[in-house]
């Protein structure tokens, strides 16, 4: 499906199906000119990269510093995943074109995404009820399983580095994040969300989001 929908696959040789060659792969949402593939851009090469708009999707491996491999003693590092030194992300930078919109959902489950990362432009705020709408549609294909409820959901409000940008609580009520949450499995709530603010050009507070998402995958629900 994913191949028909059109797109470029920088790693098109995948490991093989199991033994996959990242720990993580999320799909990135947002409309247009969000920043989706400045952000993407900003984790492959470190650096600022100049963008054009999409019109369907791109995939690259990014690859973040591990937070316990870095906090453990030293004398105790080991084998495992909480060892290696890095975390490999296959991320999913999915266009925001309108026509693309009622697609999302079927990335999220072509891949299997454990976690959606939505990318809202904080300087857009003429458009911030059009953006709760495409995230509240999405969603919306989750809201009546258990399994739906476990997707997770991480929203960079990003472009803070603009005069003018709304904060990250106004991003947070603009879209309803908490009314969103209280949506999942009928109406009993608690799918698990988180908003960082961040600047794509500079990577600040990416990496953090990232790792937040890790934390929130590892094996068993974090207890509230
Ligand atoms: N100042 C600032 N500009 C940003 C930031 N993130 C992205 N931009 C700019 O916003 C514009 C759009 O960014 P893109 O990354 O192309 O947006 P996109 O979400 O991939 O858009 P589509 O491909 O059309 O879906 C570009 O000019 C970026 O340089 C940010 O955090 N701060
Ligand atoms: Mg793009």
């Amino acid at each position: 499906m994913l191949r028909r929908l059109g797109g470029y696959v920088s790693d098109e040789c995948d490991a093989p199906r199991g033994n996959p060659d990242y720990d993580h792969q999320f799909p990135i949402f947002g409309l247009d000119a969000a920043g989706k593939s400045t952000l993407l851009y900003r984790l492959f090469y470190s650096q600022h990269i100049l963008t054009f708009p999409d019109h369907s999707f791109r995939r690259e491996t990014v690859s973040v510093p591990n937070y316990y491999y870095h906090h453990q003693e030293e004398g105790r590092k080991g084998e495992g995943r909480d060892y290696r030194k890095e975390l490999r992300f296959r991320l999913w930078d999915i266009a925001g074109q309108v026509g693309i919109i009622p697609l999302w959902h079927v990335y999220v489950e072509e891949i299997q995404a454990k976690a959606v990362i939505f990318v809202v432009d904080s300087t857009d705020w003429q458009r911030l009820l059009y953006t709760k709408d495409a995230l509240w549609q999405l969603f919306g294909h989750y809201d009546d399983t258990e399994a739906g409820r476990e997707l997770v959901l991480l929203v960079f409000a990003n472009k803070q580095d603009q005069g003018g940008a709304m904060t990250v609580n106004e991003v947070m009520c603009g879209l309803d994040l908490e009314g969103l949450a209280a949506r999942a499995l009928g109406g009993q709530g608690g799918r698990r969300w988180h908003i960082r603010g961040t600047d794509a050009t500079t990577g600040e507070g990416l990496v953090e989001g990232l790792l937040w998402l890790d934390v929130q995958l590892r094996g068993r629900r974090p207890q509230p």
